[in-house]
């Protein structure tokens, strides 16, 4: 894509949406024709987005980006002419932050700028968060199409046009129904050794014990090939089947966007989408994931977050599940590691809330893993942006660690790689300020035939390497299941399908089933933005064979041929 760097008070943000009743198509159909640069946002209790180019994009790097990023969006929607129709089909900027303040240069996240933030030339907007195939039959499904523009030349009536135009398009589009299989894994190559890890994870146990540190968070990154490109609509509907309760989200960089101090806008901004010559043929990496954990949501005055940490496998049999979750509940290494991570949200938000409510600490149930959650909302004294909370949240102690400089030296001299993107906040915003950022966890950038999987522990005192080992090769589970050719599908979405959280007072609950510097960018000329400024009961396990469950997770994990296991 060309694209220039362009004076916010030389553009004009055009955008126009229109309600398409009993649309047939899918994300699964939809993206596959879509242009890149996309995006899927599809989370619980929130309609499920699909984003097909840029018409502009915001790009920021270095400690002051999530500033930059919400001064830079601030004024891109200022510019606005938005008749959006619906509150639901109104246009939004999609994106999000690398871990660390400094842009990763390295494999897989060359492509990726520090901060990217996309506005979608067409966005597709599902009124309901069940949006598959099997919702055709259900009359009240319809989606809203929006189609934006950022150009000095943007008028409402080429918006128009070009909307009546996408209309036609997306309703006569096929909706094929067909789930491909998973590419298939070839060869997996770990970034950390098991000797590594254990050496790391030692040395982060000894500056806990010598008063430095009080917790951490260590990862480590599986790259793996595959017999074939990933085809990504389908996984991130997969993952929709057996995630329902968690965050799902596709990113793809910009392709030539210059990384740093930019605002760009398109200059195909009135192409059609899915055209033949714009048709995406594109080898573009993307981000993808399904978390569990959402970092913050901001809506009016209102601030829903939440602190996610303590992890334990899921049981083979009723009784196992049920015990694994007690033990997790009254585990007192397990609900230290998640104290911390909820004492410290608490505090981080305390400057900006007139009231913060912490619901009770109970244990959320996921198809592969189970874990402690303390639901936490807050009232804003003030209005604030989505953003300002995102930067003052980010990275809790759930990813980051206690106290956070120290974790975050710790993490860089114990990784052997770059997180990019891993475990760093991606969502949206819109022009009022509210928005939805989650963790990226349990997340995996797709290049070519290849993909490296990210997925990581907290560490306290009483950590050991080789638990914390098994745990790792858990969460890289849900987007294995979804890269392996194998038949384990039915047993994810049998757990999937018991996606339950259950209090730690015993009680349950059903919740579960219910999200620098800067840029924006348009095209052909250069100058420079003015922007750039716990359960009680106790069971056993009902047999050997069940106490075993999380040792067999883990063997299965590594049953793959051409493990290579050096550094
Ligand atoms: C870091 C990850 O997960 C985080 C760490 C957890 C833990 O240590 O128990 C649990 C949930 C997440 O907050 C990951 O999934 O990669």
């Amino acid at each position: 894509m060309e694209s220039r760097q362009t004076r916010l008070d030389d553009v004009t943000l055009v955008s126009r949406s229109a309600r398409i009743p009993s649309l047939s198509s899918s994300v699964r159909d939809i993206f596959d024709i879509a242009t890149s640069p996309r995006v899927v946002w599809s989370a619980p209790d929130e309609t499920t987005v699909l984003g097909s180019g840029a018409a502009a994009t915001i790009v920021a790097t270095g400690s002051d980006r999530f500033e930059s990023v919400r001064d830079a969006a601030e004024s891109l929607f200022s510019t606005g002419d938005v008749h959006a129709g619906s509150e639901v089909a109104r246009p939004r900027l999609f994106g999000g932050f690398a871990f660390h303040a400094e842009r990763a240069d390295s494999k897989p996240w060359k492509q990726f700028p520090n901060a990217q933030f996309i506005f979608p030339r067409v966005q597709i907007t599902w009124s309901t968060d069940t949006h598959t195939e099997t919702d055709t039959a259900d009359n009240d499904s319809h989606a809203w199409i929006t189609v934006n523009a950022v150009d000095p030349g943007a008028t409402p009536d080429a918006v128009e046009y070009r909307l009546s135009q996408e209309i036609e398009r997306v309703k006569t589009l096929e909706s094929t129904n067909n789930s491909r299989s998973p590419p298939g894994v070839t060869c997996r190559h770990r970034r950390t050794s098991r000797d590594a890890w254990n050496r790391g994870v030692t040395a982060a146990i000894n500056r806990i014990s010598a008063d430095n540190l009080q917790k951490v968070v260590l990862a480590q990154a599986l790259e793996v090939e595959l017999e074939e490109t990933p085809v990504l609509g389908d996984i991130i509907t997969r993952l929709g089947e057996h995630y329902p309760s968690c965050y799902r989200f596709i990113i793809e960089p910009v392709p030539g966007t210059p990384v740093d101090q930019r605002i760009h806008t398109d200059v195909n901004a009135m192409t059609t989408v899915g055209s033949e010559d714009i048709h995406n043929t594109s080898q573009s990496p993307a981000f993808f994931g399904a978390t569990p954990e959402r970092l913050v949501s901001v809506r009016g005055r209102t601030v829903e977050t939440g602190a996610l940490a303590g992890t334990t496998g899921r049981g083979e049999t009723t009784a196992e599940d049920e015990w694994l979750a007690a033990e997790l509940a009254r585990d007192e290494k397990n609900v230290h590691e998640h104290e911390l991570v909820a004492e410290t949200i608490r505090e981080q938000l305390s400057p900006y809330a007139t009231a913060i409510t912490s619901d009770s600490r109970r244990v959320r149930k996921l198809a592969t893993v189970q874990h402690l959650w303390t639901p936490i909302t807050a009232t804003l004294e003030e209005d604030k942006h989505a953003l300002s909370l995102v930067e003052a949240l980010h990275p809790t102690p759930a990813v980051g660690g206690l106290p956070p400089t120290t974790a975050a030296e710790t993490i860089r001299e114990t990784e052997p790689f770059d997180r990019g993107w891993y475990a760093a906040p991606v969502g949206w915003i819109d022009a009022a300020g509210y928005g939805t950022f989650v963790v990226a966890l349990r997340s995996a950038v797709a290049h070519d035939d290849a993909a490296t999987l990210f997925a990581g522990v907290g560490i306290v005192a009483d950590s050991n390497p080789d638990s914390e080992w098994d745990e790792v090769q858990l969460k890289y589970r849900p987007i294995l299941d979804e890269l392996e050719s194998n038949d384990a599908d039915d047993d994810t979405i049998n757990q999937a399908q018991s996606e339950i959280s259950t209090h730690t007072q015993g009680t349950v609950d059903d919740t579960m089933n219910e999200s620098a510097s800067t840029s924006i960018s348009t095209p052909d000329t250069t100058v420079p933005s003015e922007s750039n400024s716990q359960s009680n009961t106790t069971m056993e396990p009902t047999s050997d064979a069940d106490a075993d469950a999380d040792a067999d997770v883990d063997a299965d994990a590594d049953t793959n041929t051409n493990i290579d296991d050096t550094e």
